[in-house]
């Protein structure tokens, strides 16, 4: 028995309005056959005239379309699927996870073992590789979605106009001892550098540090303090001695602030990182994250020039916030944004290390209240670059993002360059899970004031539908929701509500789908549905259970932003 609420907006058309009334989901019998058949065969493909192109994928377990499975030889979703049948609904993971690639996890195997183990998003960094190893990268995460039905989003992070050290001529690192002199120069150098010689990417570097200036390395790896300038070189003091890594983030300080006046005058988004947006535009990134983002304006012109170069506009535009400005400016950039990374790395080089914290909880704050999602970067496991186990202050950082419900975590090191990729990756994973059980058992978390967010009639129905449903299915107890929802929309806003029951989200597009990969609690699957909720309930149930996704008698609450409607059942 269903029972359901139907709320008539005026742009959203209905086909029949029923407020509160019971309806019986009927699921005919051929529907069912069918199933059966798709879920035996892994080897025969299941197209129907009664189905249509159904096709149903899921999250980032190994799924697809049948058809696709089975021509591609595969067992249908090792992962989500698994995880559904092991352990339940209750116990999916609802934090996502992203992964940097880098030379240690670029090729097909190890990407392919990264998506088994949970990764959600794959991140190439544009500071680091050729245009050629990105495309390589990218265009193997999508074979690999292909071939094996994963939904891995792609994110390309920009280099921004950021001052960093040069290559090391190769070196995969430099040690700077206490009291050495070292050169910082603009010249362009042909490898091998000299001796204790640093290239510095920005121009006008010699002339904007003054003698005195403390010269900080990647936030404090390495200290130096500038002791004499000569044309382009400037000769720096090692103050506090460590491992130089190329490329490594520089800032400079004088009087015990960040001198910020000159990079206040770079563009947040260089020629170079243009050229690098073309491109990931025209391979189809799912995600821009830009940094060293000042202002809403430059999110608002990047946003203007995607919408004006791909049709459906489907690149959602991340604003990673890790400079004093875009701390600043915070709320104006997170509602022009489509998300948000808390870049702890480069903010934590821009303010006092010790107020990261606090930065990094009101971000996930206003992330959640505006319906953006947040991811938490930046030496979430370092130590685990070099070494197979976390520190236990690691894990507790970990915990604690958890426990702030971000939408996502990321590996940087860990996984573009570390000794332990999958490894880093399972922490992630099995710490997520633990945290978010021990909650929901504990009933630990504060309930967080959701503010309205919507302008429409329209979106306001939405929010509210989202809002009832979310508290009726933590009162009821309900074991999943159902959103069927073509632009992803109402999946985000019950992401936003941190219901205690996973997020099946059904969308008709494989964009969509990818994308909200990165939101918590969603399991975002792909199928093709009509604006008849009574049939693409009965089909989607159909398909699930022959799965072994859910089973007779689990409780659901359906919601479709076609239909502006909340349905309560048990399945049939
Ligand atoms: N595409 C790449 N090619 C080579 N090395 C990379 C690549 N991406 C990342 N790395 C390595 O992984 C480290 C961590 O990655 P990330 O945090 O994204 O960069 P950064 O340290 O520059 O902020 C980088 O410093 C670099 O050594
Ligand atoms: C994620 C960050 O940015 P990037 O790795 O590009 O410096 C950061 O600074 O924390
Ligand atoms: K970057
Ligand atoms: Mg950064």
């Amino acid at each position: 028995m269903a029972q359901s609420l139907h709320l008539l907006a005026p742009p959203s058309p209905s086909p029949s309005p029923r407020l509160l009334q019971p309806c019986l989901p009927s699921l005919p019998h051929h529907h069912r056959l069918l199933c059966r058949q798709i879920c035996r065969a892994s080897a025969a493909p299941p197209p129907s005239p009664d189905l249509g192109p159904v096709v149903l994928a899921s999250d980032n377990g190994i799924s697809a379309s049948a058809a696709a499975a089975a021509a591609a030889g595969i067992d249908v979703d090792a992962v989500t699927e698994a995880e559904l049948k092991e352990n339940g609904f209750r116990s999916t993971r609802r934090t996502k996870l992203v992964c940097t690639i880098g030379p240690a996890t670029c090729g097909a195997e190890q990407l392919q073992a990264l998506a088994v183990g949970g990764m959600n998003v794959a991140r190439i960094n544009m500071c680091h590789g050729t245009r050629d190893w990105h495309r390589r990268v990218i265009r193997q995460v999508r074979r690999l979605n292909e071939e094996k039905g994963f939904a891995v989003a792609v994110m390309m992070d920009t280099e921004g106009s950021e001052i960093h050290m040069g290559d090391l001529g190769g070196a995969p690192s430099a040690k700077a001892e206490d009291g050495e002199i070292w050169t910082f120069s603009v010249r362009a150098f042909n490898s091998p550098l000299p001796d204790r010689t640093i290239h510095v990417n920005y121009d006008g570097f010699a002339e904007d540090v003054r003698v005195g200036d403390e010269l900080i390395v990647d936030g404090g790896m390495v200290e130096f303090e500038v002791i004499e300038k000569i044309g382009p070189d400037v000769k720096c003091r090692c103050t506090d001695p460590g491992l130089l890594l190329p490329r490594a983030n520089l800032t400079f300080w004088r009087d015990g602030c960040l001198v910020r006046e000159r990079n206040a005058m770079l563009p947040t988004i260089s020629s170079k990182d243009w050229l690098d947006i073309d491109f990931g535009i025209a391979e189809g990134v799912d995600f821009i994250a830009v940094s060293f983002v000042k202002s809403a304006e430059v999110i608002n012109h990047l946003k203007s020039y995607i919408a004006a170069r791909c049709r459906d506009s489907d690149i959602a535009v991340i604003a990673k916030i890790e400079s004093i400005d875009s701390l600043k400016n915070l709320e104006e950039i997170i509602r022009a944004s489509d998300g948000a990374m808390v870049a702890r790395g480069d903010l934590g080089a821009q303010i006092p290390l010790e107020q990261v914290p606090s930065a990094q909880q009101k971000i996930v704050k206003l992330c959640r209240q505006l319906n953006k999602p947040v991811i938490v970067a930046s030496q979430l496991l370092e130590s685990m670059i070099e070494y197979p186990t976390p520190t236990r202050a690691e894990v507790a950082d970990v915990s604690e993002a958890v426990r702030q419900r971000a939408d996502a975590l990321m590996l940087s090191g860990e996984s573009a360059m570390g000794q332990f990729p999958e490894k880093a990756l399972t922490v992630l994973r099995s710490v997520s899970l633990r945290i978010e059980r021990w909650w929901r058992e504990e009933k630990r978390y504060e309930a967080m004031e959701l503010p309205d967010i919507a302008s429409s009639l329209s979106d306001k129905i939405s929010e509210e539908i989202c809002n009832s449903a979310a508290k009726m299915a933590n009162n009821l107890g309900v074991d999943a929701l159902f959103v069927y929802t073509k632009s992803g929309h109402m999946a985000s806003l019950l992401s936003r509500c941190r219901p205690d029951c996973p997020i099946f989200a059904f969308t008709t597009s494989t964009s969509v789908r990818r994308r909200l990969n990165l939101q918590w609690g969603l399991i975002p699957f792909r199928l093709s549905f009509s604006d008849d909720m009574e049939s693409n309930l009965n089909r989607t149930f159909s398909l699930l259970k022959a799965r072994g996704m859910i089973q007779s008698g689990d409780l659901v609450i359906a919601l479709s932003d076609m239909l502006q409607s909340i349905q309560v059942m048990n399945v049939p």
